[in-house]
């Protein structure tokens, strides 16, 4: 933490635990976010997670720095560790999508212990400025799980890769 972080408001924690949280984090979760040093949810962590992992849909608007990228990133892990066997590599089982190049890196690397929780389950980069070719040829050799990424190259990447498998993505139950 620099000392700007420390004064940051918009970081302010609440008393709630992340092992508090009902319904609970997983143990591997929880040991995420003890190794990077998290113990205490922000405001919008608190209120988000328990309603992402309880499968609502959910829309938030909050400061810059008030968390909001585990707010949705440890969810997401949570539910895809309730899948009771590990994706086959070309299944697609998310899509984060951001802006900029340099907030899909920021997600992917902030992402990238709580994916290390999970079994057989690649991530992948996906944002302009890296040669197309290069991207496709690592999906096709090393798989792909999760995209993050920015909607110019994910929309390039989904055109021209069409053994990539987006049913897992489709909606199955109606928004009420
Ligand atoms: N529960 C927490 N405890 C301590 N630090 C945290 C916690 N959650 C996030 N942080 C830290 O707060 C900082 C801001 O978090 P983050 O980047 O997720 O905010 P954000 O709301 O996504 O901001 P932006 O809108 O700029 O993307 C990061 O340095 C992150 O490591």
């Amino acid at each position: 933490m620099d000392s700007t972080d420390s004064l940051n408001p918009n970081r302010a924690l609440t008393d709630t635990r992340f092992s508090d949280l009902k319904p609970p984090l997983s143990r591997p979760v929880l040991d995420a976010l003890t190794q990077a040093g998290f113990h205490h949810c922000t405001p919008v962590q608190a209120t988000t997670i328990p309603l992402l992992c309880g499968y609502k849909d959910v829309a938030v608007d909050a400061a810059t720095g008030s968390g909001k990228t585990l707010a949705f990133v440890v969810p997401l892990v949570e539910i895809l560790r309730r899948s009771s066997s590990p994706p086959k590599p070309l299944q697609v089982m998310g899509i984060i999508i951001s802006p900029t190049r340099e907030l899909s890196s920021q997600i992917y690397s902030v992402a990238q212990p709580f994916i290390a929780t999970l079994s057989n389950f690649k991530s992948v980069l996906l944002v302009g400025g890296v040669d197309v070719k290069a991207d496709l040829k690592r999906i096709e050799e090393e798989g792909a799980n999760l995209l993050i990424g920015t909607p110019g190259r994910l929309f390039d990447i989904m055109e021209r890769l069409d053994i990539l498998d987006f049913r897992n993505l489709e909606v199955t139950d109606p928004i009420s």
